[in-house]
């Protein structure tokens, strides 16, 4: 059994108003026993609802991340976010790579590695996406393309304490769909793998998630296989009754 605590993060993409709150309150109120059970929980708003949604979780089990920053402290840069910009804010981690990211934006593998490394400069928890895309997986490149994003976009300042990755494959995002749990397990054994020869015993502590399509039905699969050490869920978190669901799938292993 690993003595990694299982996190379950809610990425709320660029959805959620004020009125959002009253969901966060229900999932603040479901949240105990799931806390108690050993696992962690964060929701990433959209930067708009951070401080506010930060303010609303004080004192409670959950915690609150944000969903890109920039890789500067601060300057001239309209519109961007640096990561000290998240913790005045009030957030704990904040995740980085996503594939809208690295698809809308153009995010490159240097650039979410430049990112990480202002996430590590501001204290945060980084939570560091890859994932391989349909063609891909039809190619047979799954697992190198997913080596290569890990290699190139995880710096080396990462530990065990605040290292995250989450594995989703492009085409489950939002889909419907998801791989067999042998394909999931065949990538998180391949990146534990990758990471140990990378950083040694620090593997140990970084937790891998996996991301696409997790919902309420299916969570408890995927969160027993063997190096899943919890999810990044995007639809389903916007929804308090669907995250504690699957967060108490994860409570339940
Ligand atoms: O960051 C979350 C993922 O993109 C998964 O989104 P989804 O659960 O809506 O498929």
């Amino acid at each position: 059994m690993s003595t990694r605590r299982p996190l379950i993060a809610g990425n709320w993409k660029m959805n959620g108003l004020a009125a959002s709150a009253a969901e966060v309150e229900r999932m603040i109120g479901g949240a105990g026993p799931i806390a108690s059970a050993g696992v962690d929980l964060l929701i990433c708003p959209p930067a708009t609802l951070i401080a506010r949604l930060a303010a609303l979780t004080t004192g409670s089990p959950i915690a609150i991340g944000g969903q890109d920053c920039d890789p500067r402290p601060n300057g001239a840069h309209t519109g961007d976010i640096a990561a000290e910009m998240l913790v005045d804010a009030g957030a704990a981690a904040v995740i980085l790579g996503h594939s809208e990211r690295r698809a809308d934006h153009g995010e490159t593998d240097a650039v979410v590695r430049a990112k990480a490394e202002g996430a590590h400069r501001a204290g945060l928890l980084r939570i560091v996406c890859v994932g391989e895309t349909q063609a891909e997986r039809d190619a047979g490149q799954a697992v190198s393309v997913v080596a290569r994003q890990l290699a190139e976009s995880v710096p080396d300042t990462a530990t065990g304490a605040d290292l995250v990755i989450a594995y989703e494959p492009v085409w489950a995002i939002g889909t419907g769909l998801t791989p067999t749990p042998e394909d999931i397990v065949e990538i998180h054994a391949a990146m534990r793998g990758l990471l140990r020869t990378r950083f040694g015993a620090e593997a140990e502590g970084m937790r891998l998630l996996y991301g696409g399509s997790v919902k309420p039905d299916n969570a408890a699969v995927i969160l027993n296989l063997p190096d899943v050490d919890g999810a990044l869920v995007g639809g389903a978190s916007l929804k308090a009754t669907d995250f504690l669901a699957i967060a108490g799938a994860c409570a339940g292993r």
